[in-house]
């Protein structure tokens, strides 16, 4: 792909905050290059996923997501999208459990995902929604990011958790879909209290290869520097033809 292309960045809109996904990234495009075309468009339909060069999969309810991607057919599209074409998907919240390849505490019966992480997410790890919190991030990231343009660390990010699910286990290779996959990376830990002594804490934002998955609800702060590292890297991945490598 040559970059005076359109790169098609689509926002899964079955359910949850699709709309603040949209104006962000939005505002986002803006941020990473003139020369560089973005569409911005709503995924309802297999169809409409097939014309994305990248996906985000937004917060919400991942029980009623993965419930009516399966009756509109999306679900073995998605996961051709995810695992087999590899292009770049980044999932929040109720999408990065959407985005592993296993899920605890979900509800009897358990509940169809993606897949494309291999982690193991345990779902609702902070509580209630009237448990949700707003925590500053130190998302090392984002530091590289700016240290290249402004020659000094990034402010932390004030992430929203609603809900939220963290990353409990980072699956052994071996027992991963293997292939080659890259590993997982861990990119953002959340710690609180007298865990940070301990040096313990909750994985909250990892990436494997062309997937990345935050805890956290970016598209709710305002805050475009996530939206803004996730596109640049979609530029490179669409300009290459080819998947996100580790370290792009
Ligand atoms: N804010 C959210 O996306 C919540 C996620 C929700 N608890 C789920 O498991 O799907």
């Amino acid at each position: 792909m040559t970059v005076s292309q359109t790169i098609t960045i689509g926002v899964l809109a079955l359910q949850g905050g699709v709309v603040e996904h949209l104006n962000l990234l939005r505002r986002a495009t803006a941020q990473v290059s003139p020369a560089i075309e973005f569409a911005l468009t709503e995924v309802r339909t297999p169809d409409q996923l097939a014309r994305c060069d990248a996906l985000i999969i937004p917060g919400g309810e991942s029980t009623t997501m993965a419930i009516v991607a399966r009756r509109l057919g999306l679900l073995d599209p998605l996961r051709e999208f995810v695992k087999v074409q590899r292009k770049p998907v980044w999932g929040t919240c109720a999408g990065l459990v959407m985005l592993a390849e296993q899920a605890s505490a979900v509800k009897q019966g358990g509940q169809e995902l993606v897949g494309g992480l291999d982690v193991r997410v345990l779902r609702n790890r902070f509580g209630t929604q009237l448990q949700s919190f707003v925590a500053p991030l130190e998302l090392g990231f984002l530091s590289e990011e700016e240290k290249e343009e402004k020659g000094k660390p990034a402010a932390p990010f004030r992430a929203v958790f609603i809900r939220a699910p963290v990353v409990e286990e980072i699956m052994a290779e071996e027992e991963g879909a293997g292939g080659g996959k890259p590993p997982v990376e861990v990119l953002g830990v959340y710690r609180k209290g007298d865990a940070e002594a301990e040096g313990k804490g909750d994985i909250v934002a990892v990436r494997q290869g062309n997937v990345f998955g935050t805890s956290f609800h970016p598209e709710l702060t305002g805050d475009v520097r996530i939206h803004v590292w996730w596109l640049r890297q979609v530029v490179d991945s669409a300009r290459h033809g080819k998947s996100i490598v580790q370290g792009a």
